[in-house]
């Protein structure tokens, strides 16, 4: 079966994976991938990221559930899936002997309707380094020259797992980069990351896992957007918390403070941030340092792993 731009390139329903000991650590997650959207999977260490990524890649059988990639099973019919896959591991192992450019070329033996050698290295910035033995690389230049053998048969969908550790800022910029070329020209791209800011930038939309469950998920903006807003300004002198009006009432959530410095959480921001400097304008007060902003994708995914972690422990008292 041949895609068109209107599936769903990657369908996963309801899938669990459970290892040898019977730890289960992916517990029944749903979600798709359209054509030419990237998919950042993001959560927290032992989430169950890798795990997925496995199942999606077809190296492993789902203990429940179901996986579709281009609308095939990539475990049972791994040979219609896999020539149009490429794969990022976290770990990409090749003999440390060769250089660059024999490895590429190696790889590229083995891969139908490959790209030229040199064409792989340029895309992934290894251009220069084709005659460097693999063992003098860099750990970013190691990631690089994945993300090369990854791409050299041109696949339509590509998995990579956490792409750009390892990576400077340079070189996270030039693989994001990358990767947003690829998505223009019709690759769907699904990826692991800790970065927060990388699922953020990069992300059409993403699923934040957590303990193998899906806790959130979204486009960025959506993710953040059910987090509240923050506005922290400075107690004026000789002025209390009690003197404000009443928190409540002004639409807030949830409070800090930090010596005279004051926190606010609130979903209603325009109101809050209005009615606060309506009184500080009637109490002739200054609101030095004040600052309103709307939640960032880090502060949305520490509050939903928290959050996740503590419904999870309330259901384990509630069975106990
Ligand atoms: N081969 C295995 N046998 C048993 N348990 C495993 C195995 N591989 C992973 N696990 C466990 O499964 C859980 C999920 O691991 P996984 O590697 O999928 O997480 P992750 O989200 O990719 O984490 P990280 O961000 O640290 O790479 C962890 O608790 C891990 O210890």
């Amino acid at each position: 079966m041949e895609t068109n731009e209107h599936e769903h390139v990657i369908e996963v329903t309801d899938l669990r994976r459970v290892y040898g000991g019977g730890f289960e650590a992916v517990r029944g997650i749903t979600f798709h991938v359209k054509h030419a959207e990237v998919f950042a999977l993001l959560g927290t260490n032992g989430a169950g990221k890798t795990s997925t990524v496995e199942l999606l890649e077809g190296l492993a059988a789902p203990a429940g559930g179901r996986v579709r990639v281009l609308g095939h099973d990539p475990y049972t019919e791994r040979a219609a899936v896999r020539p149009r896959t490429g794969v990022m591991l976290q770990e990409g192992g090749f003999p440390s002997e060769l250089t660059v450019g024999e490895t590429v070329r190696m790889w590229a033996g083995c891969t139908s309707g490959a790209r030229p050698v040199e064409e792989a290295l340029e895309l992934v910035g290894l251009g220069r380094r084709s005659g460097v033995r693999v063992k003098q690389l860099s750990g970013g230049e190691r990631r690089r020259l994945d993300l090369a053998l990854a791409l050299l048969g041109k696949p339509e969908v590509l998995f990579l797992d956490e792409p750009t550790t390892g990576l400077d800022a340079e070189g996270r910029r030039d693989t994001w980069e990358l990767v947003r070329r690829l998505r223009d020209t019709g690759t769907t791209v699904l990826l692991t990351t800790h970065y927060l800011e990388e699922a953020e930038g990069l992300a059409d939309r993403l699923a934040i896992l957590h303990e193998g469950r899906i806790a959130a998920a979204g486009t960025p903006a959506e993710v953040t957007a059910s987090q509240p807003a923050r506005i922290s300004f400075e107690l004026p002198d000789s002025y209390f918390l009690g003197d404000l009006p009443s928190l409540g009432e002004l639409g807030v959530v949830g409070h800090e403070t930090d010596g005279r410095v004051v926190r606010l959480r609130t979903h209603e921001v325009q109101r809050t941030a209005t009615e606060l400097l309506v009184w500080a304008r009637e109490a002739g007060v200054e609101l030095r340092g004040l600052d309103v902003r709307s939640a960032s994708l880090e502060e949305a995914f520490l509050r939903i792993a928290g959050r996740a972690s503590a419904v999870a422990a309330e259901k384990e008292e509630v069975a106990a």
